[in-house]
C-alpha cells in the first residue's frame, strides 16, 4: 500500500516538474530569481512576501510544502507580487502584468491537468494526520 512519504514525494515530483518547466519558459524569465533590491530598494517595502521560481523549487527540496495547497500560496505570491509592484498604465507595467497574468493561467492548468481530486484530498488527510 503506498506509504504517506511515498505521497509526499511523489508530490514533490509533480510540483519540481512543473516549477522545472516554468524556469525554462522563456515569458516568466523575470520570475526565475527574486527582485534585485539593489535595483528595486523600495521593493521590501511595498511586497511583505517576495517569491521567485528558484525560490519554490529550493522550498520543495526543504520539505515545505505537503499539499498543493500550500504549495499554490507561494507559487501565487509570484504574480500577485507582479500585479501589485507594477500597476502602472506604461508600457512596461502592461508588459510584466501581462506576463504575471499568463503564469498565473499556467500554474492552474497545471494544477488541473496534473493531478486528480483524490491525490489532493490524500496530501490534505496527511496533514491533518500529522
Ligand atoms: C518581478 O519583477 C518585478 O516586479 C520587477 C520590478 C522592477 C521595477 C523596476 C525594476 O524592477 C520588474 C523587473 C523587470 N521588469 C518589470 C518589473
Amino acid at each position: 500500500e503506498e506509504k504517506e512519504e511515498d505521497v509526499l514525494r511523489d508530490l514533490r515530483l509533480f510540483l519540481r516538474n512543473i516549477v522545472e518547466t516554468l524556469l525554462v519558459d522563456r515569458r516568466f524569465k523575470i520570475f526565475s530569481k527574486p527582485v534585485d533590491i539593489e535595483e528595486v530598494p523600495d521593493y521590501m517595502m511595498v511586497i511583505k512576501k517576495p517569491m521567485d521560481l528558484s525560490t519554490l523549487l529550493t522550498n520543495i527540496d526543504e520539505h515545505k510544502y505537503s499539499t498543493i495547497r500550500e504549495f499554490l500560496a507561494d507559487a501565487d505570491l509570484i504574480w500577485k507580487n507582479a500585479l501589485e509592484y507594477n500597476p502602472d498604465s506604461d508600457p512596461l507595467d502592461r508588459h510584466i502584468r501581462h506576463r504575471a497574468c499568463a503564469l498565473k493561467d499556467r500554474i492552474q492548468t497545471f494544477i488541473r491537468d496534473g493531478l486528480g481530486e483524490d491525490f489532493m484530498s490524500l496530501c490534505e488527510e496527511i496533514k491533518k494526520s500529522r
